[in-house]
């Protein structure tokens, strides 16, 4: 009997190496986690540790520095940026009433296209520049050099997410070729009491296709598996957390999984996380694929696209981001 209790941990060694019949059996191990849990780990999945240590060290110098500095890069209508304390409340989450504001702050960056690809100069909405803060050397090499790793590592992924949806191998690679993603560097600060309804971050979905997130020597991670148990996630040294959010759910008529998860920092010290959501290409439509739609099972969602999701999805998670939004309606 396979366990529904616990996270598993899928070894991506044997498919990265092309061995025979690696493929199939990672993709059922996918199927088996995605449909069943929602959250799976993955060891050797050939992302270098030191691009990992070296992002969290940048996560951790950026969360050093004064509010003020910090502030220069406030966050902005296209979710990048600095996104202080207590900044976000989610009002979206479908997991339990949340009133109190999250206890961590978080720096975003996106993909970091040139300052003349079109789209930053049409300011088209989540196809910005990145805000890098001024004077801190070498932070965005680090950042981005970390997310060029992770870019190889979805390529990689996305084949075996159409297998596990036996869909043709290459079936995602179109739609993923240029994919949306945004990297969240979380700090959760050391808190000496917290009370029963005080999160890092408040039970919720994520909003993307899938998220990778970062090897984590600090526990604080919890998650909510299909008997609404909540449990701890372990800490698997090396190890990615996977995770699908909604927009998963969009893609496969609900037969994946987007699992409400939750981090609290008792750890006595500091915390930090990098989270890097992951999305289709823009323009592409998110509608159900083939295999998870028929006569007796008809969409659940209505096709969407990533801009019109995410517009909806920060209007109403964003305290901050109200102003911002309000003027680009103008
Ligand atoms: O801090 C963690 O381990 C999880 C963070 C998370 O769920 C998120 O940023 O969406
Ligand atoms: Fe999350």
């Amino acid at each position: 009997m396979s366990d529904t209790e616990t996270i598993p941990v899928v070894d991506l060694g044997p498919y990265l190496a092309g061995e025979p019949g690696a493929l199939q059996r990672t993709a059922g191990e996918l199927r088996f986690a995605l449909t069943e849990i929602g959250f799976y780990f993955i060891v050797n999945h050939g992302v270098p540790e030191a691009l990992i240590r070296g992002a969290f060290e940048q996560a951790a110098r950026f969360h050093a520095l004064p509010l003020d500095r910090k502030m220069d890069v406030r966050v902005d209508k296209h979710n990048v940026g600095y996104l202080p304390m207590r900044g976000d409340t989610l009002r979206t989450s479908t997991v339990q009433t949340v009133t109190k504001a999250n206890l961590n702050e978080a720096f975003f960056m996106a993909r970091d296209l040139p300052d003349d690809h079109p789209d930053v100069l049409a300011d088209r909405r989540f196809r910005s520049a990145n805000r890098w803060p001024k004077d801190l050397p070498g932070f965005r090499e680090a950042v981005v050099a970390y997310c060029d790793a992770l870019e190889v590592l979805v390529h990689k992924l996305v084949r075996l997410y159409a297998v596990a949806l036996e869909l043709p191998v290459l079936y995602f690679d179109e739609p993923f070729r240029d994919f949306q993603y945004k990297l969240r560097m979380t700090h959760y600060p050391y808190q000496e009491a917290l009370a029963d309804d005080d999160f890092g971050i408040a039970p919720h979905t994520d909003t993307s296709f899938l998220t990778l997130l970062a090897p984590n020597n600090v526990p604080g991670l919890s998650i909510r598996t299909q008997t609404g148990k909540w449990i701890d996630a372990p800490v698997v040294p090396g190890a990615y957390v996977v995770n699908g959010g909604q927009m998963l759910q969009r893609w496969t008529n609900d037969v994946f999984l987007a699992t409400p998860h939750r981090a609290v920092n008792r750890s006595g010290g500091e915390r930090y996380a990098l989270a890097f959501f992951t999305d289709s290409n823009i323009d592409w439509p998110v509608a159900s694929v083939p295999t998870t739609v028929g006569p007796d099972r008809p969409p659940k969602f209505p096709t969407t696209w990533y801009t019109d999701y995410m517009i909806q999805y920060q209007k109403r998670t964003y305290d901050l981001l109200a102003d911002a939004n309000r003027q680009a309606a103008e």
